[in-house]
């Protein structure tokens, strides 16, 4: 089982103190969400494989990296994995970008797929599922599943704050898939919330509280 990847870096522990606080309104927030997105996408392409190809610069001919191997493919996370889409496409424009539309019941904690969307060719990419709560868990391993169902090999989830439930049953389900996330907290309460976790992730980028 490949254990996750805390983020543990000053600048990013700053912004997410920044998003616990309930004083912090929506666009703030959702700024926040993208510059933490943004800086994880940095640490979960780390070992995007590169090809040296031959380049001319103003002093002379030179071989130099570039991207090589599989493309990628984003899938948020619908609604709130919508918040960490603009800071990942600001590191890599090029890749494309599904959605699964995934909400959790209220009372059973359930998710329920309601959208499904993935670019045609998502089996040849390597892709990088975005949400940033990982509570229990249930969202994120049926959306690793839908994806495995499309005959996607490649897949790494990437999330802001995570429960220690959340990790175990997705680690559990699918051992296969390296997790990001920038904090790991202490537990879930009775309604399944992560403590301390900064409240409804979707509900505050888009100002629905
Ligand atoms: O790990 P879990 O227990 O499944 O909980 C995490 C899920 O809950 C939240 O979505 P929510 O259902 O609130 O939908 P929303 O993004 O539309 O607000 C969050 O964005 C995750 O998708
Ligand atoms: O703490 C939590 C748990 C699930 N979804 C959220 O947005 N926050
Ligand atoms: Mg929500």
């Amino acid at each position: 089982m490949k254990q996750p990847f805390i983020m543990n870096h000053p600048l990013i522990d700053h912004k997410v103190t920044l998003l616990r606080d309930k004083r912090t309104g929506s666009k703030e927030f959702r700024a926040l969400i993208s510059e933490i997105a943004m800086f994880m996408c940095y640490e979960a392409t780390r070992n995007l494989s590169t090809t040296e190809i031959e380049v001319e610069t103003p002093i002379c001919k030179t071989t130099a990296k570039t991207l090589a191997g599989k493309k990628l493919a984003f899938v948020p996370i619908l609604r709130a994995g919508l918040g960490m889409v603009d800071g990942v496409l600001n590191m890599i424009p090029a890749a494309k970008v599904g959605h699964i539309g995934l909400y959790r019941d209220p009372v059973t904690k359930e998710p329920h797929e309601y959208y499904c969307k993935l670019p045609a060719d998502v089996e040849n990419r390597d892709v990088i599922l975005l949400d940033p709560m990982l509570a229990t868990g249930g969202s994120a391993v049926d959306a690793v599943r839908l994806l495995k169902n499309h005959g996607v090999k490649s897949i790494k989830f990437m999330c802001i704050i995570a429960a220690p439930e959340g990790l175990d049953a997705l680690t559990k389900a699918h051992p296969d898939v390296e997790v990001y996330c920038a904090a790991l907290d202490e537990k879930l309460n009775d309604h399944a919330y992560i403590v301390p976790g900064l409240g409804d992730a979707g509900d505050r980028i888009f100002g629905t509280l």
